[in-house]
C-alpha cells in the first residue's frame, strides 16, 4: 500500500480460555476509506474493535493507529479517533443538547461544536427534549454526534444500525457516507448485514470464526465476481451433455439450475440449440455473483445472520 494505513492490524489474536475469538488478523485501513468489517454473530468483530480501542488486551499481535502503537499514541489515541460500541448510553434526564454540552465540558472541548453536531445529525428540533423520550434511531444519531465533537480523523462503529428500522438504517447509512465525503473521516464499521456493507463500503473484510477469510475493494469485487448463464431444462442431463460438447465448456448443476460458466456464450444461441434438440427450457437468466453469494460461499451463512 503506497499510502500509510491509518489503522493496521498485524497478526492480531485474542484467546479466551480454550478458544480463539480472533486469530492472526491482518487488516490495513487506508485514509479516506469506508471499511466494512463483515461477519456472522460471534465471528470476532466486537473483540477486534475492543482491542483497537484498548479496552481489552490482545493475546498477541500488533495494532498501529496513525502509524503508531497504542503506547506511543497514549492520550492522542482518543483525540484522533472515536468509537461507538453497541448501544450508546446517555443521561436520560438531560436533553440532547445538555448531554452534548456535558460531554464537551468533561473533555475540555469547545462547546461551539454542539450546535454544529445537532444540525449535522438532524437533531436541532429535538435538541431540547429529554433523551429518555428518544427513539433508538435518534439515540444512534446523538451517539454519532457525541463521538464527533472532538473532530476525530478515524471513526470506528460497531454495528451502528443494530436494532434500527429500515428508515433508521437508511439515515445512519447516509450519515456515514456524508461524514466520509464532507469531513474526510475514515470509517471502519462492523456489520452482519450484507446489503448495508455492499452499499457504503469502499473496502470489505470478511471475518469468520476469528479469522480473516476475504478482503477486497468493491471495485475488485465487481471485476472478479463470477458471471454465468443459469437455466432449467426438461432433460437436465441431456442438456448438460449437449452444452458441454457444443460450447466446449463444463456446465455445473447447482440448486436445480444448470450453470454455463462462459460469459461469452449468448443466451439466445443456448436457447435455440436446446430447442432444436428437443429439450424445453423453463428458466433462462444471466447471473452475477452477489456479495451475499460470496459471503455464503466463504462462511456458509445467510444475509441477516
Ligand atoms: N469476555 C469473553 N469471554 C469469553 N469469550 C468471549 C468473550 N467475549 C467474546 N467471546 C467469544 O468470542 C467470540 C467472538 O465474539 P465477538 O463478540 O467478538 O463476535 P462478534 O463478531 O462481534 O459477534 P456479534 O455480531 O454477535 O456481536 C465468540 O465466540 C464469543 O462468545
Amino acid at each position: 500500500m503506497s499510502q500509510q494505513a491509518i489503522l493496521s492490524l498485524s497478526n492480531l489474536s485474542k484467546r479466551y480460555d480454550d478458544h480463539w475469538a480472533v486469530q492472526n488478523l491482518n487488516i490495513q485501513v487506508a485514509p479516506g476509506a469506508i471499511f466494512g468489517f463483515l461477519g456472522r454473530n460471534g465471528a470476532g468483530k466486537t473483540t477486534t474493535i475492543r482491542m483497537i480501542m484498548n479496552l481489552i488486551r490482545p493475546t498477541s499481535g500488533e495494532i498501529r493507529l496513525f502509524g503508531k502503537t497504542n503506547k506511543e499514541l497514549k492520550a492522542d489515541l482518543f483525540k484522533r479517533m472515536a468509537a461507538t460500541i453497541e448501544y450508546p448510553g446517555f443521561y436520560l434526564n438531560l436533553t440532547a443538547r445538555e448531554n452534548l454540552l456535558y460531554c464537551a465540558k468533561m473533555r475540555n472541548l469547545s462547546t461551539r461544536k454542539v450546535n454544529e453536531m445537532l444540525e449535522l445529525f438532524d437533531l436541532k428540533e429535538a435538541a431540547n427534549r429529554l433523551t429518555r423520550e428518544f427513539s433508538l434511531g435518534m439515540k444512534q444519531r446523538l451517539g454519532l454526534a457525541r463521538a464527533l465533537l472532538h473532530e476525530p480523523e478515524l471513526m470506528i462503529l460497531d454495528e451502528p444500525t443494530n436494532g434500527l428500522d429500515p428508515a433508521g438504517i437508511q439515515e445512519i447509512r447516509e450519515m456515514i457516507k456524508k461524514l466520509n465525503r464532507e469531513k474526510g473521516i475514515t470509517i471502519l464499521f462492523s456489520s452482519h448485514i450484507l446489503s448495508e456493507v455492499e452499499q457504503i463500503s469502499s473496502k470489505v473484510a470478511i471475518i469468520h470464526e476469528g479469522k480473516l477469510v476475504d478482503e477486497f475493494t468493491l471495485e475488485q469485487f465487481k471485476k472478479e465476481s463470477k458471471h454465468f448463464i443459469a437455466l432449467k431444462a426438461s432433460n437436465q442431463t441431456g442438456a448438460v451433455q449437449l452444452l458441454n460438447s457444443k460450447f466446449n465448456t463444463r456446465c455445473q448443476v447447482m440448486d436445480g439450475l444448470i450453470q454455463i460458466p462462459d460469459v461469452k456464450i449468448q443466451p439466445e444461441i443456448v436457447n435455440r440449440i436446446l430447442i432444436e434438440n428437443g429439450i424445453d427450457i423453463s428458466h433462462l437468466s444471466l447471473y452475477s455473483e452477489t456479495l451475499e453469494d460470496r459471503f455464503m460461499r466463504l462462511t456458509g451463512g445467510k444475509d441477516h445472520v
